[in-house]
């Protein structure tokens, strides 16, 4: 028997997340029903969703669009009410009509809702790893204070989540494994990355995801965002967080204990796994996603990461070493690289030069504020904005 309804805010309803989410969501009509969706200016995709899940609200975080979004929503006879602009995301994270919130916006554009859900005590599932990397100790603060249940949906967090002591504990913990698949170009040499296209940057050896987090598993800052991500959401120094790269991304993370005994999760490389994971925790649904077949994939390879090739991993280290803004700041400046190198105005190596440039002249100062924050998130654009004529175009 499925317990009373769920009501979700899918944040980031019209992403690879968020898709992914209400596949699941569809699956279990008698345990979950769509109260918030939201997306930034794709009007039409989201009238599209709400036509088919019939939320209370629907939100466009671009202010732009709202008119389209209203008379699309009258126009095909829903109730759903139309709301825009940033804090509209907040509004609908916070609402006492929603019990659970999936945080699926991409970037630092996801910082304020992920806390205004924690403080308002939801279910968080989370996937916008860049709100922990920003906003870690405020966040995590947020949870205690708002009694917030975080159910971490990022594969590997949610991996080790489900490997870690049941009651919440790291009694016996030695240290965690964050498996990397090493993304289209593992084995490469840096000077063969000279050139890399957009395109090439994104096709993505096992998982198929947006655009922005594609371009992070190829250079590895996504590896590097997942650790400053692990450090906050399990309580761990970064000596005690170990990356290994495994080309087949099923072994999805891993918990190494004292005895000797390494848990690991696995399962076939599919959102769907860990966001029925959140969904229905404590319990388990399906989730759409085929069983694991071994005998078909006959072999799990294991290496360590190439941290000359692939700068941006030490870069990510060295921003959670200094603390305080730093990971603030090579969060800030990453999103620009990648943003400008998706818009062919930076090259794939330009990626890891701009965001050492701006980490050695920013020192990132307090991370006390959301405010103290942004004020650094907006200072990092602004350099990094700057720098992108000056770097490598290829
Ligand atoms: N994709 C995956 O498999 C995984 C993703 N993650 C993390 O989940 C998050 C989402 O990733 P993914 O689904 O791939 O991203 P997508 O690019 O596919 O989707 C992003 C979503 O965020 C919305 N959005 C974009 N910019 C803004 C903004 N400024 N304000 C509000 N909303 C915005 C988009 O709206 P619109 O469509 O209108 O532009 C869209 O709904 C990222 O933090 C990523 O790192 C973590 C693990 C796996
Ligand atoms: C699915 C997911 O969680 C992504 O973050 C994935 O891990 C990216 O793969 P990489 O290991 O290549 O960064
Ligand atoms: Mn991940």
């Amino acid at each position: 028997m499925a317990g009373p309804l769920k009501t979700i805010a899918l944040l980031g309803a019209t992403g690879s997340i968020g898709g992914s989410t209400l596949d699941v969501v569809a699956r279990h009509p008698d345990r979950f029903r769509i109260g918030a969706l939201s997306a930034h200016g794709r009007v039409d995709e989201l009238l599209a969703l709400c036509e088919r899940f019939h939320p209370d609200a629907a939100v466009l975080a671009d202010p732009a669009g709202h008119a389209a979004l209203r008379d699309g929503l009258e126009a095909r006879g829903l109730r759903t009410r139309a709301l825009s602009g940033p804090a509209a995301l907040d509004e609908i994270a916070a609402d006492p009509a929603n019990d659970t919130v999936v945080a699926a916006i991409v970037g630092a554009a996801g910082v304020a809702s992920t806390l205004a859900a924690a403080r308002a005590g939801k279910r968080l599932l989370l996937a916008n790893k860049e709100s922990v990397v920003v906003a870690g100790q405020l966040l995590m603060q947020a949870v205690r204070e708002g009694g917030a249940t975080v159910l971490p949906v990022d594969s590997e967090h949610n991996a080790i989540y489900q490997c870690l002591p049941a009651d919440g504990g790291r009694r016996g913990v030695r240290r965690l494994l964050l498996t990397a698949s090493g993304g289209p170009f593992r084995g490469r040499r840096r000077e063969d990355l000279a050139g890399i296209t957009p395109d090439q940057a994104c096709a993505h050896p096992n998982w198929v995801m947006g655009r922005k987090i594609s371009v992070d598993s190829a250079t590895l800052m996504n590896k590097g965002l997942e650790v400053i991500e692990a450090c906050h959401l399990f309580g761990l120094p970064a000596e005690r967080i170990e990356v290994v790269v495994h080309p087949q991304s099923v072994v999805h993370s891993l918990v190494d204990y004292v005895d000797g005994s390494v848990l690991a999760q696995l399962g076939n490389p599919d959102m769907r796994t860990a966001l029925a994971y959140g969904l229905a925790w404590p319990e388990r649904i399906d989730s759409g996603v085929p069983p694991l077949d071994l005998a078909a994939l006959a072999r799990f390879d294991f290496e360590r990461p190439d941290l000359e090739t692939f700068p941006c991993l030490a870069l990510a280290y060295r921003a959670l070493a200094a603390g305080g803004g730093a990971p603030a700041v090579l969060n800030a400046a990453n999103e620009v690289a990648v943003s400008a190198f998706l818009q062919g105005e930076l090259g794939f190596l330009g990626i890891p030069d701009l965001i050492q440039a701006c980490l050695d002249a920013l020192p990132g100062g307090p991370a006390d504020s959301l405010e103290q924050l942004m004020d650094t998130d907006a200072a990092a654009r602004r350099m990094a904005h700057t720098l992108v004529p000056r770097m490598r175009r290829r």
